[in-house]
């Protein structure tokens, strides 16, 4: 079994304990009434017609606990499932939160969706399912071979060679369905990306009058993936008739034995039954179970593209305190394709505590690079990156991370209260938060909402103004104690006068140190900047 699926299986070993005990008694029921049914026939040709009765009684007893028992099984396993589904998710997005910014972003956010859903429900649907399932026909299968040996050994015998040679079969098959299922998984993940990227891009289609786009591109990405999941069902559909075959075949070599057996009276007329139920019983358990291992055998690739998600090494780093002197680049040069020419080329940059910078230049220049390399998200350059004199190499991301305020075009906003947005729920007591607010011009908007600070911010923060929007995520910083903010033009879809008051607020507060990006560099702005650097300056000449 898959080393994955025995991990979470294990995590959750009491409530999976329970599920097995829960298939063993349905098993034994199972077989008990199939023996009733054996005896019963054995008694009604004997003429011993109170010990027919008996049997039948105890079939239908054995029957209806065995349907209790279906209850049972089905709702214990649905609450396995559901804990090792959460398990896994929790798993790969601890791994995602733990990868490289490059890493992360290798990849679209619908590669990752599709990875929760449609591949957690994979491993749900071809892993867990199958295990539960070949639980049951192992004790469905040994129960019933017991119970056939009782009539004669030489049933169980044949039975088990037969048994082998359905074990061989479908091996041929295995190969094939990791690859067809590795490919159905990509499938999925295009599918996600194709119509997430459609469907965010309603907007843009309406403008362009566009809209049967939306239509069309899904209808494209739905063809492509239904073509990976054919093929795969393809092969899952002719392994299943392989495997259902040779069972057939099995079953009626049994019949013939037993009828020859019967027939030369080593077996009692009963057998007949027993060995119909408990060798089809056996079969069928062995296809199933075979069937099972080949569908198990689609969920590895997909822990492995899981696995495959590097972790960050943090080993030797150490997290950073409050900011005290400077930002350092040194001769950094960096370039996001080693094919294509740098973007910066031993470029230096000092940034003083308290500064206020601006990076200005034509677009695609590498303004935007500068910033990333600067809190720490790219880190595949070459030079020296300096925070207080300590190399980023051995600064834990996430403490570089936390002095910093990073404001974009996009601020985010969670759908949740204003207060939640402000704080993300760190508890800050209530004169720290009035403060911040008023630092960030917030005051009058909170005074002008029914509901203060418990306004709920709409999903994309519809009901918040840009301007608004920005101050929030400049006051979530502050309130983190976050002394650097870094603009990357985050003020260009704002009106000219709102834009004109954040730039002024943020590089007018002395305890601020600011880089800010921009393509208009409003002259009262200039004015204030320590130093204005244009991106002709990133490559030498
Ligand atoms: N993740 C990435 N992978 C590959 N190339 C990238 C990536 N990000 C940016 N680039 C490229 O690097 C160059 C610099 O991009 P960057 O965003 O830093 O420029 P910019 O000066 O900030 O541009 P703008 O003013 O338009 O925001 C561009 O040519 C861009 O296409």
């Amino acid at each position: 079994m898959n080393k994955n699926l025995r991990h979470y299986l294990w995590e959750f070993k009491g409530q999976n304990c329970l599920l097995v005990i829960i298939l063993f008694f349905n098993a034994l029921l199972i077989t008990l009434n199939g023996l009733g049914s054996a005896n019963a026939l054995t008694a009604l040709v004997a003429g011993k017609f109170t010990a027919f009765i008996w049997w039948v009684i105890v079939m239908t007893g054995s029957y209806a606990l065995f349907c209790f028992g279906l209850f049972l099984q089905q709702y214990q396993y649905s609450r396995c499932c559901q804990l090792m589904n959460t398990a896994i998710r929790r798993d790969v997005t601890a791994r995602l939160s733990n990868t490289t910014y490059e890493t992360y972003h290798s990849q679209s956010s619908s590669v990752y969706a599709s990875w929760l859903t449609n591949d957690v429900t994979t491993i749900d649907q071809m892993g867990f399912y199958n295990v539960m399932d070949i639980v049951t026909q192992v004790f469905t299968v040994a129960f019933a071979a017991i119970a056939l040996a009782t009539f004669h050994y030489i049933l169980l015998l044949t039975t088990l060679v037969l048994a082998v040679v359905m074990y061989l079969v479908p091996k041929v098959f295995t190969k094939p369905v990791q690859r067809r299922s590795l490919a159905m998984t990509h499938a999925n993940e295009r599918l996600m990306n194709r119509i997430s990227d459609v469907l965010t891009g309603f907007d843009a289609l309406n403008l362009l009058n566009l809209r049967k786009l939306l239509v069309q591109r899904t209808v494209a990405a739905s063809q492509d993936a239904a073509t990976h999941i054919n093929a795969w069902q393809w092969l899952n559909g002719v392994t299943s008739g392989v495997i259902n075959g040779v069972s057939g075949l099995c079953q009626n070599t049994m019949l013939l034995l037993t009828g020859f057996m019967v027939w030369r009276h080593l077996v009692p007329i009963g057998t007949i039954n027993a060995s119909l139920n408990f060798a089809g019983t056996i079969f069928a358990g062995m296809t199933g179970i075979m069937t099972s291992v080949m569908d198990m055998a689609s969920v590895a690739p997909i822990f492995e593209k899981f696995a495959a998600v590097p972790v960050r090494d943090t080993a030797g780093q150490v997290p950073v305190g409050r900011f005290h002197t400077a930002l350092q680049m040194q001769d950094v040069t960096f370039t996001y394709d080693p094919n294509s020419r740098p973007i910066l080329q031993d470029f230096s940059l000092t940034v003083a505590k308290g500064q206020k910078y601006a990076l200005i230049g034509p677009s695609g220049s590498g303004k935007s690079t500068v910033l990333n390399l600067l809190i720490g998200n790219l880190t595949d350059y070459q030079g020296i990156l300096r925070y207080d004199q300590t190399n980023y190499q051995h600064i834990t991301p996430d403490s570089l991370i936390n002095q910093v305020t990073y404001l974009d075009q996009t601020p985010f906003m969670f759908n949740d209260t204003l207060k939640n947005n402000l704080t993300m729920g760190e508890p800050y007591s209530d004169e720290t938060i009035t403060a911040v607010i008023q630092r960030v011009g917030l005051t009058d908007l909170v005074a002008s909402l029914p509901q203060g600070l418990a306004t709920m911010v709409e999903k994309d923060g519809r009901n918040l103004s840009g301007g608004q929007k920005q101050r929030v995520v400049l006051a979530r910083g502050l309130l983190q104690g976050r002394q650097i903010v870094f603009m990357d033009e985050s003020t260009a879809s704002l009106d000219p006068a709102s834009a004109q008051a954040i730039e002024e607020m943020i590089v007018t507060d002395p305890h601020l140190t600011v880089v800010m990006v921009t393509h208009h560099l409003r002259p009262t702005i200039a004015q204030q900047m320590d130093c204005v650097i244009d991106s002709a300056e990133f490559v030498p000449a």
